[in-house]
């Protein structure tokens, strides 16, 4: 069986918490949880498991029992737990492997992630950590596959308690992204802007609202802070969208400032016919027909068109909806502008879905390039001459962005680049010396980061 590597470290005198733990048990009473105990704990796990078997963290939100069972406090702390062990991973998997003298088995795959959140507990969570140990024994205790480890998970989690933060902060900050991306933004960025970008995926990211009326004041109330950033963001430092004032009015949707800049750049005019493509759920339609534009909406999924109708309606606005695939669609005829908002990795939304950095897999990458340059080839079809067509994807990859734009250019001689200027973003930092937008989630790191996107603006001739 498997066995600490270290010894278990002494039990603190100090320690109300334990003290009373080791009493009761002594005496066959039944410990006490502390506050934010058992139950909140054992939901991050199953949060954590559930990603693991490739649910993203907001299914796995959406559809866990004993999550949704949480009220209040507890809710929070499981939500906040379950995030920052996946944006942590990489690293907790470092420390509490440090105290295994024999390797976790592939399929011990719950005691794995019981060790991870345990882990992320003591060693990046301020909480109590005679709390978080003996929490951690006693979920060990609730199920067969784990049971038999809870001398194990008492022995590491209480190593963990001495010395883990100091083993977690002696590791390399790319120990937090798994080696494809790191290797990836390093060849890409560089390593120093590589390490800014996952140190970046450490915090949450700000809930940005996009203004209907980017000229109207939002009345939110003296709780809520809030501050103008780029076109026509409101970034606010609440969490509860449905609770902020103007929601069921309709005076605004959730979308990063980085999101944003994409449909900015189309500039789009009153009563100009546009193609959104890849639309849903409808960000940046929205956006457009907040401008005025005459907006032909498409993407090939029903459920996620859904969710852009609900969008809509609730600001009010009623735009053409289609549901095709993109390749096959065939309008009577192009538009004036075009913007093209491809699948991709998804890598400049990690602040937002920790859960990308371990569900998403490089393989996926080839296949995707190969739809982003198809995708990309048939918006350039369906846009008028004299048009305007951006693409744009929410990817850190430069093979998802700047280099498709640099191979649509190098294998079409009917479009060209017209270059972003400053004013047009709301003179955000974020124009690359091409002219295009590049946002990358460290950029404005004072203020809250951003997504990372990119996004390019093209004429056709
Ligand atoms: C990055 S998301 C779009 C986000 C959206 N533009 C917004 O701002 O809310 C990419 C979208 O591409 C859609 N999609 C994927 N393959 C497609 C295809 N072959 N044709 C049309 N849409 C497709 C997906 O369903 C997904 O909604």
């Amino acid at each position: 069986m498997e066995q600490s590597r270290q010894k278990p470290p002494k039990r603190s005198e100090e320690s109300g918490a334990r003290k009373r733990g080791e009493g009761d048990e002594k005496k066959g009473r039944k410990p006490k949880p502390p506050p934010q105990g058992v139950p909140a704990r054992d939901a991050a796990l199953a949060l954590i498991h559930m990603t693991t078997r490739g649910l993203t963290l907001n299914e796995a939100v959406e559809t866990c029992k004993s999550f949704q069972a949480l009220e209040g406090a507890d809710r929070s702390f499981a939500r906040a737990l379950a995030s920052t062990t996946l944006r942590r991973r990489g690293a907790l998997d470092e420390v509490f492997e440090s105290y295994l003298k024999i390797p976790l088995k592939p399929k011990q795959t719950l005691l794995r992630d019981l060790f991870r959140v345990t882990a992320a507990q003591l060693c990046v969570m301020d909480v109590d950590p005679h709390a978080a140990v003996f929490c951690a024994v006693e979920i060990a205790k609730l199920r067969d596959t784990t049971r038999g480890y809870k001398n194990l998970v008492n022995a590491v989690a209480r190593a963990m308690s001495e010395d883990g933060k100091e083993r977690l902060e002696k590791l390399p900050i790319r120990q937090d992204a798994p080696g494809w991306l790191w290797r990836r933004l390093a060849k890409a960025h560089g390593t120093k802007t590589a390490e800014k970008i996952v140190l970046a995926h450490r915090d949450e990211a700000p809930l940005d609202l996009s203004l209907k009326d980017p000229s109207a004041e939002l009345v939110l109330g003296e709780e809520i802070e809030a501050k103008r950033i780029g076109v026509r963001t409101l970034r606010t430092a609440s969490r509860l969208v449905p609770g902020i004032p103007g929601y069921e009015e309709g005076a605004f949707w959730v979308q990063d400032v980085a999101a944003t800049l994409p449909a900015a750049i189309l500039g789009a005019t009153e009563g100009a016919k546009t193609f959104d493509l890849c639309a849903a759920p409808g960000g940046k339609t929205m956006q457009l027909m907040a401008d005025g534009a005459w907006v032909t909406a498409v993407d090939t999924s029903a459920w996620r068109l859904k969710r852009l109708e609900a969008n809509l309606q609730r600001v009010g606005f009623s735009a053409s909806v289609v549901q095709e695939n993109l390749l096959e669609w065939k309008p009577s005829g192009p538009a004036k502008f075009v913007l093209l908002d491809a699948p991709c990795s998804a890598t400049g939304t990690i602040r937002r879905n920790p859960d990308l950095l371990w569900t998403s897999r490089e393989e996926q990458l080839p296949l995707l390039k190969d739809l982003q340059a198809k995708m990309l080839d048939r918006a350039a079809d369906l846009t008028e001459a004299g048009g305007t067509l951006v693409y744009a994807v929410c990817s850190l990859l430069p093979e998802e962005g700047e280099e498709q734009v640099e191979k649509l250019l190098a294998r079409r001689d009917d479009l060209e680049r017209v270059p972003v200027e400053p004013s047009e973003v709301g003179g955000l930092p974020v124009i690359n010396k091409q002219g295009d937008i590049r946002c990358l989630p460290h950029l404005l790191n004072d203020e809250g980061g951003m997504d990372g996107f990119f996004a390019a603006r093209l004429r056709k001739k």
